[in-house]
C-alpha cells in the first residue's frame, strides 16, 4: 500500500499511488477506455505535440489564477470533472472530493452515479462551487422531478452528458461494476442496486430534450460531450449556456480526435456566444494553460482528481489541484502572462508549423549537410 509520507510531485505519483491502494477491480475500472482506447491515449499525447512561444521581460511578480465560470468567481481555471463510484475509490467519498475543490476554491461536477446524497454534499460542503451531471432520463416526468432537487439543492448548473446514448458503450473494457451501491442521485434512486438498473433509466437524448431542458429551468445547461463545430453550432442555437468539450476521456466512443484538437474548431464556431470547457488527458500545468490558450474558459480533471482521492481523500485531491496550479502558474509565469483571460492562442503553436520552416532534407543537406 502506498504511503502518503511519500513526496508527490506530479499527476503520474498519485496514479501510482492510487494504483497501489486500490481494489484491482477499482483500479481498473477507473483507467478503463473503450475498444483500443486510441482515443484516450491521444488525449494525453496531444498535448505534447503543441509548443510555448514565451514572451519575456514583463513583469510576472505577481501571477492571478482566479476567473469566473457562469458568472461564478473561482480561483481557479480547473474544475473535476463528473465521476462514479468515489466511494469504491475511498471512504470521504464524494464527499472528500467536494471538500477537496472547495479547499481551492474550484468548481465540481457531481456525477449522478454517486452514492451521497446530492443534498447531503451540499450540507457537508455548504462554501462549494458546484454544478450537477445528469443523463436524460424518460418520462420527462421523473426527469423533471430530478431538476427540481437539483435546484432545491443550490446546484448552480447541470451538466448534460450526451456522449452516452443508451448507454451503448457499455462493452468497453472487462471490468466489473460494484456488484451493489446505492444510486441515490439518479432519477429514480435505487438501493442497493446493480448498474443495469441505472442503465435502463437512461434514455436516448436529443436536441428536442435540449429545447426542453432549456424550458424548464432557469440552470444554466451545459452539453458535455460536444466534439464538432457543427454541433457546438446548434448547441448555441439551442440557447445552452456552455459547451463542454469532451469524449469522456475515451470511456464513449474510440476513434474521435483528441479533445484538444477539437477545441479549436469548437471555439471559432461558438464565436464568444457561450463558455467553453474541456476536459480529457489533462496531466500538467502546461495542459491546462494550451487548452486556455485556444479558448477554453476552464479545464476539468476527470481521472486525476480520482488519483488524488484514492491516495489520501480530500488532501489528496486538494493536493493534485495544488500540483496542477503550481505547474500553470510557473507556465503562465515564464511566458510572460500574468492572468488567465491573457492567455491567447499566440502563446502556443503545433510543432508541426516548427517542422514546416525547415528546408526540406535535400536542401539541409546541401548547405548544412
Ligand atoms: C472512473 C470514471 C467515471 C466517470 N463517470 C462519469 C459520469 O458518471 N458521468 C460523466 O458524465 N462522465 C463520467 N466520466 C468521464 C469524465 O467526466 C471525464 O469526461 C473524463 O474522465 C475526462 O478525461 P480524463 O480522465 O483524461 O481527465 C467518468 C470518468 C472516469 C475516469
Ligand atoms: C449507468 C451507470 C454507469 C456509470 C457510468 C459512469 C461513466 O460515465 C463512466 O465513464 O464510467
Amino acid at each position: 500500500v502506498c504511503s502518503v509520507s511519500r513526496r508527490f510531485v506530479n499527476v503520474q505519483d498519485f496514479k501510482e499511488c492510487a494504483k497501489d491502494n486500490l481494489h484491482p477491480h477499482a483500479y481498473k475500472y477507473i483507467e478503463s477506455v473503450f475498444t483500443r482506447g486510441q482515443t484516450h491515449d491521444e488525449n494525453i499525447d496531444a498535448f505534447k505535440t503543441f509548443r510555448l512561444r514565451p514572451r519575456h521581460l514583463r513583469d510576472v511578480s505577481h501571477i492571478d489564477t482566479s476567473t469566473t465560470v457562469q458568472g461564478q468567481a473561482v480561483d481557479i481555471p480547473i474544475g473535476i470533472s463528473p465521476s462514479a463510484f468515489h466511494k469504491w475509490f475511498h471512504p470521504e467519498g464524494v464527499i472528500g472530493t467536494a471538500s477537496g475543490a472547495a479547499a481551492k476554491n474550484a468548481l465540481m461536477i457531481l456525477s449522478e452515479v454517486t452514492g451521497t446524497p446530492l443534498e447531503e454534499v451540499d450540507r457537508a460542503v455548504p462554501h462549494g462551487h458546484r454544478w450537477m451531471q445528469a443523463y436524460m432520463v424518460k418520462p420527462r416526468s421523473d426527469m423533471l422531478r430530478h431538476i427540481r432537487r437539483v435546484e432545491a439543492a443550490g446546484y448552480k448548473a447541470i451538466v448534460l452528458t450526451i456522449d452516452e446514448v443508451a448507454l451503448r458503450r457499455i462493452t468497453y473494457s472487462n471490468f466489473e461494476y460494484p456488484a451493489s451501491f446505492d444510486y441515490v442521485n439518479v432519477p429514480r434512486p435505487v438501493i442497493g442496486g446493480s448498474v443495469g438498473d441505472v442503465e435502463n433509466q437512461i434514455d436516448t437524448v436529443t436536441w428536442d430534450d435540449v429545447d426542453w431542458l432549456k424550458n424548464v429551468t432557469r440552470l444554466p445547461i451545459i452539453l458535455k460531450g460536444i466534439l464538432t463545430p457543427e454541433d457546438a453550432e446548434l448547441a448555441v442555437r439551442h440557447g445552452v449556456d456552455g459547451v463542454y468539450v469532451s469524449n469522456h476521456g475515451g470511456r464513449t466512443l474510440d476513434g474521435t480526435t483528441a479533445t484538444i484538437n477539437a477545441l479549436w474548431d469548437v471555439v471559432r464556431a461558438v464565436r464568444g456566444r457561450c463558455e467553453i470547457y474541456l476536459d480529457g488527458g489533462i496531466r500538467n500545468g502546461r495542459d491546462v494553460y494550451t487548452a486556455l490558450a485556444l479558448g477554453a474558459q476552464a479545464v476539468f480533471i476527470g481521472r486525476p482528481a480520482i488519483y488524488g482521492l484514492a491516495t489520501n481523500g480530500s488532501q489528496g485531491v486538494q493536493d493534485v489541484l495544488d500540483i496542477l496550479t503550481n505547474e500553470l502558474e510557473s507556465t503562465m509565469a515564464l511566458t510572460g502572462v500574468t492572468r488567465v483571460c491573457d492567455i491567447s492562442p499566440s502563446y502556443v503553436v503545433k510543432q508541426s508549423y516548427y517542422e514546416n520552416q525547415f528546408p526540406s532534407n535535400r536542401f539541409s543537406a546541401k548547405f548544412f549537410g
